[in-house]
């Protein structure tokens, strides 16, 4: 009797297998049923899943969105006037997904990844991250613990972010918004320098293309490309691409926060990411809601923002992650964080519209800027009695802990007695000094674009402002103050800044901020 080889055995029913697989291959092709405005019905793709990445017969990738009983619906991520009704689609059997690596920073891309700034292919390592992940889940996350400095005064004493924390930044057009993300990634410079980057994603959605080109080359200028990518999206490609942009943001961030370094991601804007979701949904016939977006906009906003987060410092707890994708497992890191900074426009100061409704309570905070400040001079324009962080306080070093305290009741109480300033001399000495340390307060947290200051100076000059050290100098000659001020500290007690920076505070620091105020405080007197 012949004997039976399993070798030969195993080799006949792998070779069936195979041909098995290429004649269902030949299933998974369909026809395309209409197309338009970026979106495609196609029939034929029966085992397509939902998320998968399609390709149409002119190369043009597609996403599966809908599922229904005899055709799919998918947006197209690409140029869709070249598909024509019959062309035929080939299942690739990928969920949607971006190649990220380090060659990324510095350079501008699509929402799919791909290199729009004309210098060339990505180079270096490049890992396939999921455009759709589920964020992490609670175990595998640690408290915000870690400060995210912005470099600017008003917001790292009263509202401070920490590292992995999701702070919303609205307010009506032209408030500033952009201005204070952007000022937040050139102070991540200081970090960069130091040999700790963290890495920045600024994701532009639905913007002029002239506005992003502002932006790359102010980030050029100050030394920022180094550390950060553009992902945009402009204002004349499809809505599918601008839907996707802040997920292939967050992708990107992801591959940073999971090889245990801290990332930076701001949306810019998620208004508009809204509006070009709510396009693709109604051309895609879903039934439309309030505003006529869709029933699942705020699931929309919840899962990318989810995302942010700061991950368990175990590198063995981080290596367990719910939905790491395969292609980073081998160095996936614990202590990791991806920091949100989701901007939201308003319609004439209303937060109780739709959208900004939403992102307000899935964000850990907001960042409310003014009109009417913006227009009086007060720059940056931030509310300060509307805008608040949640969890950023835990992460405020000692000596910004101690003095935003005072600043925060200081300016809450010239908030209230502001009023009664016009009655002038009639006023009792107490109130004229709220009113009159108020005021200089404001001058001090006036900032200009691109000049973000280190947490050492910030405490310093807000210290001088809440412990009557600018009593004797004139309103108008505050910022002078404060620029001799600082540059004395600077260039003559470096050693006691660089103790303050250190998370260091005491009578000793205080002492010597005292002695070195009063004396600049002589020059620039009323
Ligand atoms: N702190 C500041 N000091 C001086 N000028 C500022 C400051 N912040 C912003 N600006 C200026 O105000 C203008 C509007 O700023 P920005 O574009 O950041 O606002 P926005 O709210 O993002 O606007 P948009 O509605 O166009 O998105 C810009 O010209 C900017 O240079």
């Amino acid at each position: 009797m012949a004997q039976v080889r399993p070798d030969e055995v195993s080799a006949i029913l792998k070779e069936q297998l195979t041909g098995f697989k290429s004649s269902t291959d030949l299933e998974e092709v369909g026809t395309v049923l209409e197309v338009g405005d970026g979106v495609a019905r196609i029939y034929g793709l029966l085992n397509a899943e939902a998320g998968e990445l399609i390709e149409f017969e002119s190369g043009v990738v597609g996403m599966v969105l809908n599922l229904e009983e005899d055709n799919v619906g998918a947006v197209i991520m690409g140029k869709y006037t070249d598909i024509k009704e019959g062309d035929t689609v080939k299942r690739t059997r990928r969920i949607a997904s971006i190649k990220v690596g380090m060659g990324m920073f510095g350079r501008v891309v699509d929402a799919l990844g791909n290199p729009i700034d004309g210098k060339g292919d990505i180079e270096g390592d490049l890992y396939e991250m999921p455009i759709e992940r589920k964020a992490p889940g609670v175990l595998f996350r640690q408290p915000v613990d870690e400060p995210m400095q912005t470099g600017i005064k008003s917001i790292d004493s009263m509202t401070p972010i920490g590292r992995g924390q999701r702070e919303l930044i609205i307010g009506d057009r032209q408030t500033g918004k952009t201005a204070v993300a952007i000022d937040t990634i050139i102070n991540q410079k200081e970090f960069y320098d130091k040999g700790e980057p963290v890495y920045c994603i600024y994701v532009a959605v639905g913007q002029k293309a002239s506005t992003v080109a502002t932006i790359v080359s102010a980030l050029e200028k100050a030394g920022a490309m180094a550390y950060t990518t553009i992902v945009a999206a402009n204002a004349s490609d499809p809505a599918p691409m601008q839907y996707f942009a802040p997920f292939a943001g967050a992708a990107i961030g992801e591959f940073i926060r999971d090889t245990g370094r801290p990332a930076l991601a701001v949306y810019d804007d998620l208004s508009k990411q809204a509006v070009a979701y709510r396009e693709v949904s109604l051309l895609l016939r879903r039934p439309p809601g309030r505003e006529a977006y869709p029933g699942d906009v705020f699931y929309l906003h919840s899962r990318l923002l989810e995302r942010a987060s700061r991950i368990n410092t175990s590198d063995d707890i981080a290596k367990n992650m719910n939905d790491l994708p395969e292609s980073i497992k081998h160095m996936v890191k614990g202590g990791g964080s991806l920091t949100a900074l989701p901007i939201i426009e308003t319609q004439s100061g209303d937060v109780s519209a739709y959208i900004p409704t939403n992102v307000i309570s899935i964000t850990d905070g907001q960042v409310f800027l003014e009109t009417n400040l913006f227009n009086a001079g007060i720059r940056p324009a931030m509310n300060v009695g509307i805008s608040v962080s949640r969890v950023g306080g835990n992460a405020q070093i000692k000596g910004m802990k101690k003095v935003s305290g005072k600043l925060k009741t200081d300016l809450a109480q010239f908030r209230e007695l502001e009023a009664f300033a016009k009655f002038g001399s009639d006023l009792d000495a107490a109130t004229k000094l709220t009113i009159d340390r108020g005021r200089k307060n404001t001058e001090i947290l006036k900032q200009a674009q691109y000049t973000p200051y280190t947490v050492e100076k910030q405490i310093a000059i807000i210290w001088a402002g809440s412990n009557g050290i600018t009593d004797p100098v004139a309103e108008s000659k505050v910022k002078a103050f404060e620029n001799e001020f600082l540059e004395v500290l600077e260039t003559k007690h470096k050693d006691v800044m660089d103790q303050v920076a250190a998370g260091k505070w005491g009578d000793d620091h205080i002492a010597v901020f005292k002695k070195v105020g009063e004396e600049v405080a002589q020059n620039h007197k009323a």
